[in-house]
């Protein structure tokens, strides 16, 4: 099948400041990729830069075979994008709001009417068409975001960071949508700093860190790459100190990696049952209690600390 997005060798700097770095991404018809990475890594400039609006310094981006920068006009046609912040009229109704974006798309009136129905009944507001964006939770309008991206049936969605602020059940909503989507055949970018949400959409998941991919594959191959893909989190009674920690480090056998983040310590290794049989008397040693365990397989948060040394979350940032 051929690619719906292909953009190839993508470099963009602010200034003096490189944003995105050689980064090339393909994306086939009913394929989600999601771009994961930290703050700052590059995703909205990215999917700035193939969606059409921020003009790459150098690269290329072809959309179901159109050049985006020699023929933008008809490669944005195939495009739906969903930004970061919300890009609605909060005092027209949802449906106006969708008219509106069907009239940039080129619809007709009547087309884009008939749209904007359908589309609001895939979001599940099909009750709400007459509603302002104003009276809408954050979610509800979330979702009437990305119907607006749909209104002209792109063959190419992208989504940037879509469900900020929202709801768990609206959350659970648009993820049911976006597979909905995926099965209808649109080719789907995700941006996300939630590595949960990169496990359950995505095809192939790419981490960006500094506007370079530092990784990429589908959820199995990521896991694959690590030394150990069994881990087990124990919670502790108090935060280490730093000799305790050193202490701990030492009387581990080799092969072992041990996070901590305040009082959570986080063990992984292949043989787990050896890293406990020499992690928890050294715990005992050091007068720390454990009060409480539980084993689990690794995460993309673990690939991202083993390949850059750093967590792909801001520890204070809320999940
Ligand atoms: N308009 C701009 N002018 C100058 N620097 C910018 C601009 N937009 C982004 N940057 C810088 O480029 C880098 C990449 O930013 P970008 O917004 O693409 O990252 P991101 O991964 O989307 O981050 P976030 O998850 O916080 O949205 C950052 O260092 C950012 O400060």
């Amino acid at each position: 099948m051929n690619p719906v997005l292909h953009a190839q060798h993508l470099c963009k700097n602010y200034g003096n400041r490189p944003a995105v770095q050689n980064l090339s991404l393909t994306v086939r018809p009913g394929e989600l990729l999601a771009l994961l990475g930290p703050n700052g890594a590059g995703k909205s400039s990215t999917i700035g830069m193939i969606s059409g609006l921020l003009p790459p310094d150098s690269g290329s981006i072809r959309i179901a075979g159109v050049d985006l920068v020699t023929t933008p006009d008809a490669a944005k046609r195939r495009i739906g994008l969903v930004p970061q912040d919300l890009a609605l009229f909060e005092d027209l109704p949802a449906r106006t709001n969708l008219m509106l974006f069907g009239a940039l798309y080129g619809l007709d009136r009547p087309t884009a009417r008939n749209r904007a129905d359908v589309v609001l009944a895939q979001v599940g507001l099909a009750d709400r068409v007459s509603d302002k964006p104003a009276a809408f939770s954050g979610g509800m309008k979330r979702r009437l975001n990305i119907a607006c991206a749909l209104m002209h049936e792109p063959e190419l969605l992208l989504l940037d960071e879509p469900t900020a602020g929202v709801d768990p059940q609206s959350r659970q909503a648009i993820f049911e949508l976006i597979e909905q989507l995926k099965r209808s055949g649109k080719a789907v970018v995700y941006t996300t700093h939630y590595m949960e949400e990169a496990e359950r959409l995505a095809d192939r998941i790419v981490i960006v860190d500094h506007g370079h991919i530092v990784a990429e594959g589908t959820l199995h191959e990521l896991l694959a790459r690590l030394p150990a893909a069994q881990k087990v989190s124990l919670t502790l009674s108090e935060p280490l100190a730093g000799n305790a920690l050193q202490a701990l480090h030492d009387a581990l056998p080799s092969g072992a990696s041990l996070t901590t983040r305040g009082p959570q310590l986080c063990l992984a290794m292949a043989d787990l049952t050896r890293g406990l049989a020499a992690l928890l008397p050294a715990l005992t040693a050091h007068g720390v209690a454990v009060i409480n365990l539980h084993s689990g397989r690794a995460s993309l948060e673990d690939v991202f600390l083993t390949l850059t040394g750093r967590q792909l979350r801001d520890p204070g940032a809320a999940a």
